[in-house]
């Protein structure tokens, strides 16, 4: 696979470790800088914005309340659009890394770190950095629509209780934003909010990332390790892409979720439970009721209330209100002149099928804003390719449109054989889902 053009900032004061681990990640990232001292962060982030930060939280030898850290990350999010932060941590420190975690950062890894596992937070990172830019950063679910209504209600019915929730859509609807929102209205809103891409966890270390582990509890396993389920504790756990996890896998969440407890490998005691469960999916329910892809009865733990969220081409009122909202956005957020849409641009975009739903009407926003040329936005600005009824009927394309015919055929034909499952057609295509969505927009698929 061809490295990734993502940016990564190692900001560790320890040489040796920051070199291992740009040379680890070198592999897979194209551009991966390290930085030492913290006081030279401001000049550093004038020259580049980094799309994710390793951020070693103890600076100063010696010290381990990670204050150090805590403060970089604040700087870092308060930027206007924020690296993915990864907390390293010397020490097998889970306060630290739960408080690094409740103040922004997406993940956490103790050092010294095990490759595999640094290599896959650190690609998980990109990948979310590049999919789903807005996710907790504050923009609301919005919509006027009978459907996001009725959504909205829901969620405030659900919010305070306690039950699970799992939330299905299309790619791109809104699932993680409704999911944050059950959270932010709930009691546990204080707490943390915690996102696993169930589909991304490799099924080896599936109990130790969920569930944590004991040093020696296997060879690499250099130290104790808090699993997410210890790091949302008194938060909620929001469990995306649940449909993607292998049938092991969800044996052993069933398990935990039952018996409201679980065991970090090699420990002898179990310990309680203490998060709220929300999941997502995109698999069609005639899927999630199948047997042999989800067990019913981990379906029937996961999902004592269903929120369904409607795909946007069955809510073209809200498109108006979107449109606004992220033009608006990113015309700020890159300096760039306030614009109307041009007459009939508004109508187009409703009419539009939007099949990457609101996080590709989104993308095209961000494009519209810093390269639309004119006084007003046309419906060309927005990049969107020709609807895909009309790009599979197309007839003999001229030579150099041909390779793109061919990338969409294979990427549509990996989508079919995935049944839709995003990271398993990546994987099939030997993408990112990152890149895959980026593809699926430029296709329009
Ligand atoms: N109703 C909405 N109002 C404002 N922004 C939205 C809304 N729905 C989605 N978005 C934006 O669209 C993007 C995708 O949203 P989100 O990640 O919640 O979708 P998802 O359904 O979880 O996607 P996936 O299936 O790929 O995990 C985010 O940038 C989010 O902020």
């Amino acid at each position: 696979m061809p490295p990734s053009p993502a940016s990564i900032l190692i900001l560790d004061d320890d040489d040796d470790v920051a070199c291992a681990a740009q040379l680890l990640l070198r592999r897979r990232h194209a551009r991966v800088a390290t930085l030492g001292d913290p006081a030279q962060l401001d000049a550093r982030l004038a020259a580049s914005r980094p799309d994710v930060v390793l951020l070693d939280l103890n600076f100063t030898p010696g010290r381990i309340d990670g204050l150090e850290g805590l403060a970089v990350l604040a700087r870092l999010r308060a930027l206007p659009r924020p690296p993915a932060v990864i907390a390293l941590t010397a020490y097998a420190d889970v306060p630290l890394a739960v408080e690094a975690i409740k103040r922004g950062a997406l993940d956490f890894i103790t050092k010294p770190w095990d490759n595999d596992r640094l290599v896959a937070a650190v690609d998980g990172a990109v990948a979310r950095q590049a999919a789903a830019p807005a996710a907790g950063d504050g923009s609301p679910l919005m919509g006027d629509s009978s459907p996001m209504h009725a959504l909205r209600s829901m969620i405030a019915a659900v919010a305070p209780t306690e039950a699970n929730v799992m939330v299905l859509g299309e790619n791109g609807v809104g699932k993680e934003l409704v999911a944050r929102a059950i959270h932010a209205a709930s009691r546990r809103a204080p707490a943390t909010f915690l996102a696993v891409d169930m589909g991304a966890l490799p099924e080896a270390t599936f109990e130790s990332e969920l569930f944590g582990h004991r040093k020696g509890s296997f060879t690499d396993a250099r130290s104790d390790r808090a699993g997410r389920f210890q790091a949302a504790r008194g938060g909620t756990l929001f469990l995306d892409e649940i449909g993607n996890m292998p049938l092991g896998a969800q044996a052993k969440l069933l398990t935990a979720l039952e018996r409201r407890e679980v065991t970090p490998l090699g420990a002898d005691r179990a310990e309680g439970l203490d998060v709220r469960v929300v999941s997502a999916t995109n698999l069609d329910e005639a899927r999630l009721f199948d047997p042999s892809v989800f067990r019913p009865d981990l379906l029937f733990r996961l999902n004592t209330i269903v929120l369904r969220v409607p795909p946007l081409r069955e809510r073209q009122e809200d498109i108006p209100q979107l449109l606004h909202h992220y033009l608006s956005l990113y015309e700020s957020q890159y300096g760039r002149p306030v614009r109307e849409l041009a007459p009939h641009t508004q109508e187009r975009l409703c009419a539009w099928s939007w099949p990457g739903n609101v996080r590709a009407l989104r993308h095209a926003c961000e494009r519209a804003a810093i390269l639309a040329p004119g006084l007003e936005y046309h419906f060309e600005d927005f990049g969107l390719a020709t609807p895909a009824t009309a790009t599979v009927a197309a007839p003999a394309e001229p030579e150099d449109f041909r390779l793109g015919a061919r990338e969409r055929d294979t990427i549509a034909a990996a989508l079919d054989k995935a049944k839709g499952n995003i990271s398993m057609a990546a994987r099939m295509l030997g993408l990112s889902r990152a890149a895959l969505y980026r593809k699926m927009e430029k296709h329009g698929l």
